[in-house]
């Protein structure tokens, strides 16, 4: 590489400068970030948010009367915003939580569902960037995480989360969490974690991985992402109890056996995950999401031509495909009909 001139270093010294002012006015204001949960009904979803809000976001169902169970269960995708405050900066955290999914035989109505609400923020974006005139009060509603929770069996992942992931990994920032970990015993949950990983990597399903550039990043932040990579998948716990532990207030849940602490990173991931994710990586995740993901979304979308009948394509990925985009054009249309009713 040629050595930097006077004027190349100049203008790195500028765009530095105004990174910085960009940035502290974005402190100021504060920051947004999405993040969408899903996974299989009654894996504590409803309970993880509130743990990570530290605030009931989402009433406490009553498990103890199974009809009632029944009917409190996430049954529309449910967008929630929590103003919070992470390392002395503003945060606006929207939290998508979606139907769990598992009970019908078929789930691919649940699959279309969620994909098509991640495709539509994309869309309004796309729809955003292409006005002559901008609209000062557009909201951005991207997700930029998206959670997803496995069963802890124990096992190889199942088919379902196998073709959950491996569909929205190529939309948005899968980082795959195994649900109620209190549930394993650290050996069991150690070889889950390599099995998981390891089922990952088979089916080549695209996750988050705290991606790294050996030669432009720093080594604490190459350190410091290997270690995060070595947790995956997160193990959590979540809980909205809280006991006194040696004069200590610590949620956690209780056993016969004793007592398993969220917050503690003995116990589980929990901690990490949320560092990760509304703070040290926050930033990384929107990047992502703006520069790769959303991009990839619109050059496909652009390149997309003509009508197609999804029921006359033999490719299964295509026709699913094709199902989703005319399902997205009726919920467009039904949409407008809706707006033009108001008027
Ligand atoms: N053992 C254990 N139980 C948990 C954990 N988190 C939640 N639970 C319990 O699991 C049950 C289901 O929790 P929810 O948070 O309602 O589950 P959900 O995934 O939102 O359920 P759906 O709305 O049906 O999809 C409740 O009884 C919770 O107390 C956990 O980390 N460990």
């Amino acid at each position: 590489m040629p050595p930097p001139t006077s004027r190349s270093v100049e203008a790195i010294a500028r765009t530095a400068v105004l990174a910085t002012t960009i940035r502290r006015k974005n402190i100021k204001k504060g920051l947004t970030f999405t993040v969408m949960i899903v996974g299989a009904s009654g894996l504590g979803k409803s309970t993880f948010v509130n743990t990570l809000c530290e605030s009931p976001v989402f009433p406490k169902k009553d498990y103890s009367n199974p009809e009632k169970a029944a009917i409190e269960r996430t049954v529309a995708i449910t967008p929630v915003t929590v103003d919070m405050e992470e390392d002395g900066i503003k945060l606006s955290l929207t939290i998508v939580d979606t139907p769990g999914f598992g009970d019908n035989i078929n789930n691919e109505g649940n699959f279309l569902d969620i994909l098509a609400y991640i495709e539509r923020q994309y869309d309004d974006i796309l729809a955003e960037e292409s006005r002559i005139k901008r609209n000062p009060k557009f909201q951005d509603n991207r997700v930029h995480a998206l959670l997803y929770f496995i069963t802890p069996t124990g096992h190889s992942l199942r088919e379902i989360d196998i073709e959950f992931m491996r569909r929205l990994g190529r939309r948005v920032n899968v980082i795959p969490v195994i649900a109620k970990a209190d549930s394993m015993r650290p050996q069991e949950l150690a070889a889950f974690k390599k099995k998981v990983m390891e089922d990952i990597a088979y089916y080549k399903i695209p996750i988050y991985n705290f991606p790294y550039d050996e030669e432009e990043d720093d080594d604490e932040t190459i350190e410091e992402n290997n270690e995060l990579r070595a947790l995956l998948p997160f193990s959590i716990v979540g809980s909205e109890e809280e006991v006194v532990l040696n004069g200590r207030r610590v949620r956690c849940r209780q056993y016969p056996w004793g007592v398993v602490e969220v917050d503690n990173s003995r116990h589980c991931d929990f901690s990490k995950l949320r560092y990760m994710l509304l703070s040290s990586h926050l930033q990384d995740l929107k990047e992502i999401t703006h520069d790769f993901l959303y991009e990839q979304y619109r050059t496909e979308k652009l390149s997309r031509e003509g009508d197609v009948d999804p029921d006359e394509l033999a490719d299964e990925e295509a026709r699913t495909e094709a199902q989703y985009a005319k399902r997205q054009m009726e919920i467009a249309a039904a949409e407008a009909a809706r707006g033009s009713m108001d008027q």
